[in-house]
């Protein structure tokens, strides 16, 4: 297996506060990663460890087989985009551009101007002139013509509207289909993009609290409804991330790590499943708290 970036027994504190314990991920090439877990959790941390930005307290990064911290050969296969802040509030979009390439090895100009026309960017405008959605657009502009072999979005769409969002999540997808690289994309409006996601990686209180391709984890999970009797049974085959009760009617969301469990799992004519959208897992397998039926 080659992997672009791994996170070994990663921890770090910010101002006396421990922000990550013990974190191990790795990141495979040429494959798309959700990163994703509730405010606070470490994901901006981990990415900007990934990203050279910081050092570990302890444990080790290493990106194209390098720890990326102060190594200029190993920063110029990173692209981090991050929510605000990516340029310098004084440059034009056309200086921005032009200075790329010395960033970027595999800069491409032309697919940035296809972006910077799409978005309707306007080339003689400083960034301190642009609304807060082009902005974010310039960034993704960026991120996708850098075509750098680990390419970060943390939460790059601030203030796009959910058409340009969505011309973002195709242009990203027919680029990386054409020019295969490592993508690591932070993110709350987790549905949109779920179907982007070749793997994720869930964060929860400063630990990685789940790894799963997309396809394993919705294979896994289940909401369950049906009498109390049948749920109680279906609920011992797994992890009950989520119970509850209305008017007679009981279900559960479980998720079956097990393969035995999961091949053998009989669901009787009584109850009904259904299948969870990668947003609504997430609120589950980060907000873990189980409770009985009243
Ligand atoms: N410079 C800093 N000084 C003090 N605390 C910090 C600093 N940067 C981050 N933290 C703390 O570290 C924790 C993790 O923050 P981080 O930004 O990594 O979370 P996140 O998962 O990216 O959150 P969000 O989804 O809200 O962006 C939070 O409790 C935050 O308050």
């Amino acid at each position: 297996m080659t992997y672009q970036a791994t996170v070994w027994q990663v921890s770090k504190k910010i101002e006396k506060s421990q922000i990550l314990t013990e974190v191990s991920c790795s990141f495979k090439k040429d494959v798309i990663y959700g990163l994703l877990g509730r405010n606070g959790a470490g994901k901006t941390t981990l990415l900007n460890l990934l990203s050279g930005k910081t050092l570990p307290d302890t444990g080790e990064v290493k990106v194209s087989n390098h720890q990326p911290f102060n190594h200029s050969d190993t920063l110029d296969h990173i692209c981090f985009i991050r929510e605000s802040k990516n340029f310098k509030p004084s440059l034009t979009i056309k200086t921005i551009l032009k200075t790329m390439p010395a960033f970027y090895p595999n800069w491409n100009a032309e697919k940035a101007l296809e972006l910077i026309e799409m978005f309707e960017l306007p080339q003689h405008k400083t960034v301190s002139q642009l609304s807060k959605g082009m902005e974010s657009a310039l960034g993704i502009t960026v991120g996708i013509a850098s075509r750098s072999p680990l390419t970060i979005f943390d939460e790059p769409y601030i203030g796009m509207d959910a058409h340009a969002r969505q011309q973002f999540y195709e242009v990203l997808l027919e680029d990386y289909s054409e020019f295969p690289r490592t993508i690591i994309l932070s993110t709350h409006l987790i549905d949109e993009v779920s179907d982007l996601f070749q793997e994720v990686y869930f964060m929860k209180q400063g630990q990685i609290s789940l790894h799963e391709t997309v396809d394993q984890l919705q294979e896994r999970s289940f909401l369950i409804k049906g009498p109390k009797e049948a749920i109680e049974t279906l609920a011992a085959k797994g992890k009950v991330l989520d119970r509850s009760s209305f008017m007679g009617d009981y279900s559960i969301t479980l998720y079956i790590e097990d393969a035995e469990e999961l091949a053998s799992l009989y669901i009787p004519a009584s109850c009904s499943r259904q299948k969870l959208s990668l947003q609504q897992l997430m609120v589950y397998l980060t907000n873990h708290k189980e409770e009985s039926f009243t």
